[in-house]
């Protein structure tokens, strides 16, 4: 737990508190330990698919899987993982809104594990603080690496940028393709799901949540 930085355990307290925190529980094994105990237990579960795990070409998707959960599409379950956020003293007094468009989701369906593929809008009015921009789309990669579903990680997303920036006043627009909607099940290649949280002045100001939509081109 020493390697998680102080923000990051802010961020948690208030998704803890607010109560849209993943199910998730408290990781005790070292990385080590959990992706040997993961490649194992993988090996089983293709076996039981009826693959041969002797062919060259699959001998190593155990480990691969095992690989890529810990240290790839679930990482954002381990807050050591949280970015590093410098804050910058508001001093130019920036008082328009800051708005980042159509960052990269890419995520993971905690149904049936496989991908949701879409686009995240974030914009907030800055008080105390302003971020580096960069950050915005570090900290949505964070909670996209999770089982998730779509509508607690457009709350997630908004709630970390509250804490982040101290401010209630952070809009979060998520519009997603969801693959287990897609490739499976009904098979529906044309939806696409839309969710959106706001705070403060975007959810109090009709306006200002009409701007932000018109800005975001939605
Ligand atoms: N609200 C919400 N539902 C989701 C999300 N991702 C997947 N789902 C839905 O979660 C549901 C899981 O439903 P179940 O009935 O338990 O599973 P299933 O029988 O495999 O469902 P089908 O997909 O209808 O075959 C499905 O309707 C999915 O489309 C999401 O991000 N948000
Ligand atoms: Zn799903």
């Amino acid at each position: 737990m020493s390697n998680i930085l102080a923000e990051a355990i802010k961020v948690r307290d208030a998704l803890v508190a607010k109560g849209i925190e993943t199910p998730m529980i408290n990781l005790t094994k070292s990385k080590d330990q959990r992706r040997d105990e993961i490649e194992q237990k993988m090996r089983d579960v293709l076996t039981l698919i009826g693959l041969d795990l002797t062919d060259d070409s699959i001998e190593e998707t155990p480990h691969r899987l095992a690989k890529m959960f810990v240290d790839e599409i679930f990482s954002g379950l381990d807050y050591a993982n949280f970015p590093k956020i410098t804050n910058i003293e508001n001093r130019m007094k920036v008082s328009e809104m800051v708005l980042v468009n159509d960052v990269t989701l890419t995520s993971t369906c905690e149904h049936h594990f496989v991908t949701i593929d879409g686009t995240v809008s974030v914009a907030y009015y800055p008080k105390k603080w302003v971020i580096g921009l960069s950050k915005i789309n570090r900290v949505i990669a964070f909670f996209a690496q999770r089982p998730q579903v779509q509508e607690r990680l457009t709350e997630q997303v908004l709630l970390a940028f509250q804490t982040i920036l101290e401010t209630e006043d952070v809009a979060v627009y998520v519009k997603a393709t969801h693959f287990c909607v897609k490739c499976r099940g009904i098979k529906d290649s044309n939806s696409y799901t839309v969710t959106s949280a706001f705070g403060g002045v975007f959810l109090e100001d009709r306006e200002t949540r009409k701007e932000f939509l018109s800005l975001i081109n939605k």
